[in-house]
């Protein structure tokens, strides 16, 4: 098998590594800074006070070194782990707008809710290594956030 070239110190290499999970969550869009009627306006449909559901299904996805060791750019058993904390365990089978407090006064759109999960994951992994959320809000529609 013909040995890479170069150096005898490895060149660095840098991965992308994402892990997919979906979770049910209903919501409704609506603004506390909007009267009902420009909610309305605004939201149309997605305004319904009885809210509607969504199966999410959101791409985590980190960038880092390939560890010349392991291989692995992060163990995907620890960012399975990381998601279970951030994503499965506070939005699954919830209420995002009555049972997640960040949503108390933020609109549950899907940009609202790749920020939370960036700014909640972003505490739990590994210094910099965090590099999108993808979320699928319906086969359709899709958000990226990469923290900025
Ligand atoms: N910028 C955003 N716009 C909208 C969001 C959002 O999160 N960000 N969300 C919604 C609603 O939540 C809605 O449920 C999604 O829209 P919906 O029309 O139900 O889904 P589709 O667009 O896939 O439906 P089709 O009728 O099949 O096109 C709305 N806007
Ligand atoms: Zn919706």
């Amino acid at each position: 098998m013909a040995e890479s070239s170069g150096s005898n110190k490895a060149a660095e290499r840098i991965g992308y590594i994402t892990r997919v999970q979906s979770f049910s969550a209903c919501h409704r869009l609506h603004s506390l800074y909007l009267s009902d009627e420009e909610n309305k306006k605004v939201y149309g449909k997605c305004n319904n006070p009885y809210g509607h559901g969504h199966n999410y299904k959101v791409e985590v996805t980190v960038r880092g070194k390939i560890d010349p060791v392991t291989g692995m750019v992060m163990n995907l058993t620890d960012l399975k782990r990381c998601i279970e904390e951030v994503i499965m365990i506070p939005l699954d089978h919830k209420n995002l707008d009555k049972d997640v407090p960040y949503f108390a006064n933020v609109v549950s759109t899907t940009e609202n809710l790749a920020v939370y999960i960036w700014d909640n994951m972003v505490k739990d992994l590994p210094a910099s290594l965090l590099y999108e959320i993808r979320i699928h809000e319906t086969d359709k529609n899709i958000v990226i956030y990469r923290g900025e």
